[in-house]
């Protein structure tokens, strides 16, 4: 059932890193000047496996699910918002659809399952789950066979955006309450307390932040005995975190660099890390976002990521924003004169 998931991810390429470096070193500029650009594409090249990395295709992936514990009122949005932002993704409106459109990035918008089911609707993929999935409070979140329908959707994202030609792939979310559900899965993965986690999401005041570790630390309890990753994504996560976790999985172990979006992303990415730590090399973490949880996140993962634009969205934005940055570090780097051809003095 979970064959897939035995299955290794790709090691980097040193070669073709130790040439991206040796590469760097010959550019007209003083050595190290260019900073993570610079370790971007040697970073880039070794998991590309090419002296010349690039990040010109870019497929957006974009995983919508409602939550069971919305019922709980979590979130400063009803749950309605879930079905209604599919259209809004789907006629361009929402702001990773801006922000796709600039980056002439592939959109992919799948729905996992939605309260207030938008249907049949063009540019939004059909792969429903279940309307929502359980309330955590009350008893795990999915079934074994709703998890892994989940991190299927996943891991067929992915491996359509190799078949199809990817130099990058970026993970998004969409889902009311989802904050709660990744705050409370970190707590679970991580041993921390709700209160470290939690955070306001679309906009909670103090009051709210404080009802929503409560029922954070009641999920927690009754959750108390699940004790392997895999049983903890399942009672508390949502299908549009599993999906994400099973897509950064299935890229790395089809060597496909993935750009790893926000607070809810890097909690997904933690999951994904902590099912196979081999994916962890093959993780670029584009933005710190404002919402509370997410520096210890990003710190249990060693990661350091590239922009802190006070964003709090998801949906991938942050990632998307991200990109050109991935794309001006492959472009110095393949196009930059060397000292030798510019003749221009060494130190
Ligand atoms: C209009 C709108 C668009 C969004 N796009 C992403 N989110 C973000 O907010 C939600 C998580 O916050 P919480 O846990 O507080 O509900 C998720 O859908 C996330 O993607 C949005 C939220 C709203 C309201
Ligand atoms: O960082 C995120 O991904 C985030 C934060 C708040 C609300 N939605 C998403």
């Amino acid at each position: 059932m979970n064959d897939w998931l035995a299955g290794p991810c790709r090691v980097p390429d040193q070669t073709a890193a130790d040439a991206a470096a040796a590469r760097q070193a010959t550019l007209t500029k003083p050595p190290g000047s260019l900073g993570r650009l610079e370790a971007l594409a040697v970073h880039l090249a070794g998991l590309q496996g090419s002296a010349r990395p690039n990040a010109a295709r870019v497929r957006i992936a974009v995983f919508a699910a409602d939550h069971g514990v919305a019922a709980e009122g979590i979130s400063a949005f009803p749950q309605a918002v879930t079905g209604e932002m599919l259209r809004n993704f789907a006629r361009g409106g929402a702001a990773i659809a801006v922000l796709a459109r600039e980056l002439q990035a592939t959109l992919e918008v799948v729905n996992l399952g939605t309260v207030n089911d938008p249907g049949e609707i063009p540019g939004v993929r059909r792969h429903v789950i279940a309307a929502s999935t359980a309330n955590f409070c009350t008893g795990p979140a999915m079934t074994e066979a709703k998890l892994e329908a989940a991190l299927a959707a996943g891991v067929a994202s992915a491996a359509d955006a190799v078949a199809t030609g990817t130099d990058i792939y970026v993970g998004g979310e969409m889902g009311i309450g989802n904050t709660t559900a990744a705050a409370a899965l970190a707590c679970a993965l991580l041993g921390e307390s709700p209160v470290t986690l939690t955070g306001a999401g679309t906009g909670l005041d103090a009051a709210g932040v404080a009802r929503k570790a409560s029922v954070i630390a009641r999920a927690l309890d009754l959750h108390a005995d699940a004790d392997t990753p895999r049983e903890r994504l399942r009672r508390l996560g949502g299908f549009e975190i599993a999906a994400l976790a099973g897509a950064f999985i299935a890229a790395a172990q089809r060597g496909l660099p993935v750009l790893v979006d926000g607070f809810i992303a890097s909690v997904a990415a933690l999951a994904a890390v902590a099912l196979r730590p081999d994916v962890r090399p093959w993780l670029i973490f584009a933005h710190r976002s404002q919402e509370r949880g997410h520096a210890r996140v990003l710190e249990a993962l060693g990661a350091d990521p590239l922009l802190d634009l006070h964003l709090r969205l998801g949906e991938a934005s942050g990632a998307a924003v991200a990109v050109p940055l991935l794309r001006m570090a492959c472009a110095l780097h393949g196009s930059m004169a060397t000292f030798a051809e510019a003749g221009v003095s060494e130190a």
